[in-house]
């Protein structure tokens, strides 16, 4: 279907985000200026929003962009990339929550600073916990808004609040490639884009297939620099016999 997908994103995902976003089959665009969504978001098949290099000026695009989406009934996703790092980010990503997205996935500090609403010790944009720490703190993080909560990690959580779902896929080397965590957000939003009605399958299957094309590009690649080459194309190559032959997704509730 080839989705169209907007993202406003930051500096250092702009081009990891589109490449796995064509790569997968979808259209990016990363517009976001705030005199041009009124125009173009009531167009896009999903929204991605991602506040890693967040300055106050980006804000209200943000938020007019997900009100427009939620409005028109367009699937949203937040990456609240170091929700704990500051006062500034945290609400900034609280607000957004407000705003209804249909999916929110960060990594396990980055949901457990979220669902506690709390500022403290963190390595930044990088986790310091194990997605298998931030379970309790995603499902209830997924009730008190309505998202789909998932969780990246060595294995990534995906819940509604009530179903927990795990996808064993991927590679320890994907953490050492900036940006991958922004990019399988981006995929989130392709997927659910797709299939708006399945969002909690839509997530974890996104999550999934990055993780076997991590796993395919693994088999060629000598260090992250190659791993991220690799990783694009496998994920281009996927085709159904391979995904099935891989796929790690299991029921953990
Ligand atoms: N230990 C690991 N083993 C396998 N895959 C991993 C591991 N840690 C992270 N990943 C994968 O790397 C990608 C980025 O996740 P992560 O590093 O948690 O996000 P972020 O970059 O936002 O911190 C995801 O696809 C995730 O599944
Ligand atoms: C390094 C960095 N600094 C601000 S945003 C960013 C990218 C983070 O990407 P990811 O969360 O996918 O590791
Ligand atoms: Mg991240």
């Amino acid at each position: 279907q080839s989705p169209l997908i907007q993202c406003i994103t930051n500096f250092v995902s702009m081009d990891l985000m589109a490449n796995t976003l064509l790569s997968a089959g979808a259209s990016p665009a990363m517009l976001h200026t705030l005199e041009e969504i009124p125009d173009f978001t009531p167009q896009v098949h999903a929204l991605c929003l991602n506040v890693g290099t967040l300055s106050a000026d980006w804000l209200p695009a943000m938020k007019l962009a997900a009100e427009l989406a939620h409005k028109s009934g367009k699937p949203w996703v937040l990456d609240p990339v170091a929700a704990g790092a500051s006062g500034f980010r945290l609400r900034a990503c609280l607000e957004l929550v407000e705003l209804k997205p249909t999916v929110i996935r960060g990594n396990a500090s980055e949901i457990i600073a979220l669902a506690n609403a709390s500022v403290g010790l963190t390595k930044g944009v990088d986790s310091s916990h194990e997605s298998t720490d931030a379970v309790e703190s995603a499902k209830s993080l997924a009730r008190a808004s309505g998202a789909i909560v998932a969780v990246s990690g060595a294995v990534d959580i995906v819940t509604d609040g009530k179903r927990v779902v795990g996808a064993h896929n991927g590679v320890a080397m994907m953490t050492k490639i900036t940006a991958t965590g922004c990019s399988v957000t981006a995929l989130i939003a392709a997927f659910v884009a797709v299939d708006q009605a399945h969002a909690l399958e839509a997530t974890a299957a996104a999550l999934s297939l990055f993780g076997i094309a991590g796993e395919m590009g693994m088999k060629l690649a000598n260090g992250p620099a190659s791993l991220r080459m690799h990783l694009i194309d496998s994920l281009h190559g996927l085709d159904e016999v391979c995904v099935l032959a891989h796929v790690k997704i299991a029921s953990l509730s």
